[in-house]
């Protein structure tokens, strides 16, 4: 751990809505009123009194007489609100107990709020007694407020900054606080550096006038270089989530105190650009296309997470050679494709589309001609992947013949039966049925050629990549009735957002069902997706595991102990294990546990180290040749 301490500055924090999440005086209200008819009017109108005191928008002592006299308390109240805040010290506060034990003679607490309250909860986190300087109340002999002490300084408007200049503080000062108050202090010239807080709440007027922005104490902390919890501040980590994803995912990551951009539709190539800059983790779905210019703007990005099974959107390649790890949810969603498919099967083979549509015109055409069952047909499929042999399985229990051609070797599941080329399956199929994925090499794998080779009066459908279909081939076939019926859910070119038309030529031809890819849009795969590819990406952010990755080395690591843990992706060339060993060696840095997995491109290696090191020791580290990015766990 770098072990710098404050000395010789000091930092001065301010207690409500910065060491604790809420404004004491608001829940002590809160609290005192319960059973009051009026409740939460008053408190409202104290939140009111509050917010514009903190905003500098009325004069703070005014204020501060106003909602004691409102709020009508006594000493069992203050009792449950000491209760009530234990439970709500910022996150960041709480993350870094040991920082503010460590420089406990450096840091003063300094508050417009009152000391019954916020000493008992300072203390605890290491804050000295004797360095909280805050307003206090007066009691009657039952214990009820009945007004504050006049006599100190914190009670008249600019109280704080006559405290600070009491204090006589030799060496700079940091003031991190929510309140244009705390500005106030920089603004005096008694402090040197005014931090605006906003892991709590965030005030335009507060953090137009501060030097510097902090989201977390973790955040100030990294600024200055002290000793602190988090290798970097989560609160910087960036997630931009596109297409809708599964709020779900929203919570898992706003949960771990990262900042989450969500957009509902998917971005071109030039506003991905401009987003993706200082984005750590981005969250797409099939129509976001991450090329290598996407990859390049993107500074610090460390990982891709596809929430879909398809990843043949993104240059895998670029990825991996820029460190960027991309994930999926390869069987989140295959039940639901299954299941359409099977559906689509059947309508088509009945021929109900165009009799559905004829209804609609008030035509009654009941007759059994063109119309099967699927029980004893065959089902020919094209890619026995994890949706081929799913499809599969329901296929056979429905009575049909099971057919398939992949390019590698599998097991048949059931009674399925592999055949040798694309044209045996082509020719023996009642049903023809797209089941690879996106590779570019599979475009256009059904052309004129292969619709050919079909039976007459075959269904085909297509439900696993747009562009693995010739459209014009396939709108030939289904005019010309060598295809009787086709599904087709995916498209050489689809809408980036619901708002955009949909085109093509296979609009209109009868007996063709079309739908906006939807084949793995259902409540439950979304909602799968959305618990299961955060999941993956949080245990690599956090944990460094890239299992499950699509185009990383996979690593399962144990979970980080009482060590630090460095992480360093590397070009695959000889060497750069011996190099990084020697460095360790040279620094004396005891070794905990050392993980190495590499594939073509890259090798990922994995370091657990006892917690003291230098900033030379991670200098060298990051200059080793071959280097592409390295990063560490606290
Ligand atoms: N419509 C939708 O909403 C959805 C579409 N999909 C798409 O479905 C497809 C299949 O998904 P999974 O089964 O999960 O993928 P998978 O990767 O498990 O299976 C694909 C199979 O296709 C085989 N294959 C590749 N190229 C081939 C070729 N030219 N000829 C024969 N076999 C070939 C592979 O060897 C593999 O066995 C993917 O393209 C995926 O993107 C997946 C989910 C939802
Ligand atoms: O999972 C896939 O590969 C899909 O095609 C589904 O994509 P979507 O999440 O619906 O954009």
């Amino acid at each position: 751990m770098l072990t710098q301490t404050l000395n010789p500055t000091y930092i001065v924090i301010d207690f409500d809505s910065t060491f604790t999440k809420v404004e004491g005086l608001d829940e002590l209200a809160h609290i005192a009123l319960a059973g009051h008819p009026d409740r939460e009017n008053l408190v409202q109108q104290i939140r009111d009194l509050t917010d514009k005191g903190m905003n500098g928008e009325m004069s703070f002592a005014d204020g501060l007489r106003r909602r004691i006299s409102l709020l009508s308390g006594n000493r069992s109240h203050i009792d449950l609100l000491i209760e009530y805040l234990r439970t709500k010290i910022s996150d960041s506060f709480q993350r870094n107990k040991a920082f503010i034990a460590d420089n406990t003679d450096h840091i003063y607490v300094v508050s417009s709020g009152f000391k019954e309250f916020i000493v008992p909860i300072v203390t605890e986190l290491g804050v000295r007694e004797d360095h909280v300087f805050a307003n206090e109340f007066i009691f009657d002999a039952d214990g009820t407020i009945i007004g504050i002490d006049e006599a100190n300084v914190l009670a008249s408007d600019g109280g704080k900054i006559k405290l600070l200049r009491s204090l006589n503080l030799t060496g700079d000062v940091y003031v991190i606080g929510d309140g244009y108050t705390d500005y106030e202090l920089r603004e005096s010239g008694l402090a040197n550096r005014f931090y605006a807080f906003t892991e709590n709440v965030n005030r335009p007027r507060v953090v137009e006038v501060a030097d510097h922005v902090s989201g977390s104490l973790d955040e100030f902390l990294y600024d200055n270089r002290l000793s602190r919890s988090q290798s970097y501040p989560k609160s910087r980590i960036k997630v931009l989530l596109l297409e809708n994803v599964h709020p779900a995912a929203v919570k898992a990551f706003e949960d771990e105190g990262f900042k989450v951009e969500f957009v509902k539709g998917a971005l071109d190539e030039d506003e991905l650009c401009e987003r993706i800059k200082d984005v750590s983790i981005i969250g797409i779905r099939s129509k976001t296309i991450i090329t290598k210019r996407v990859l390049e703007s993107a500074n610090r990005l460390m990982a891709i997470g596809a929430f879909c099974i398809g990843t043949n959107q993104i240059d895998l390649e670029t990825a991996t050679e820029r460190g960027v790890a991309v994930f999926n949810a390869p069987y989140s969603n295959t039940r639901s494709v299954v299941e359409l498919a099977i559906g689509e099967m059947i309508l088509l083979i009945r021929n109900i589309v165009t009799k559905s549509n004829q209804m609609h015109q008030g035509i009654w055409d009941k007759s059994a001609n063109g119309s099967f069952e699927v029980r004893g047909k065959k089902l020919g499929l094209v890619g026995y992947g994890n949706i081929g042999t799913q499809l599969s399985v329901v296929a056979e229990a429905l009575g049909m013949e099971v057919y398939f051609y992949d390019v590698v070797e599998k097991l048949a599941i059931g009674n399925a039966r592999k055949v040798r080329s694309l044209e045996e399956l082509l020719n023996l199929a009642d049903v023809v049925s797209m089941h690879v994925d996106g590779r570019k090499e599979n475009t256009n794998i059904i052309g004129k050629k292969e619709f050919e080779q079909m039976k007459d009066g075959v269904i085909f459908m297509n439900l696993a990549r747009g562009h693995v279909v010739d459209i014009p081939a396939l709108a030939e076939a289904i005019r010309s009735g060598k295809v009787a019926g086709a599904a087709v859910d995916v498209f050489p070119k689809e809408p980036k957002t619901n708002d955009e038309a949909f085109e093509s030529e296979l609009v209109g031809l009868s007996n063709v069902i079309l739908s906006p890819h939807i084949g793995g849009s259902t409540e439950e795969a979304q909602a799968n997706i959305g618990y299961f590819v955060p999941g993956k990406l949080l245990e690599y952010i956090n944990n460094g595991s890239s299992y499950g990755s699509v185009n990383f080395p996979e690593v399962q690591l144990p979970k980080l102990g009482d060590s630090h843990r460095l992480l360093h992706i590397h070009a695959n060339v000889p060497g750069v294990l011996a190099k990084l060993n020697s460095i360790f060696a040279k620094h004396h840095i005891n070794i905990t546990g050392q993980y190495l997995k590499t594939n073509e491109q890259i090798g990922y290696v994995i370091v657990d180290i006892s917690k003291t090191y230098t900033e030379e020791f991670i200098q060298e580290i990051k200059a080793v040749e071959g280097t592409i990015r390295f990063r560490m766990l606290y």
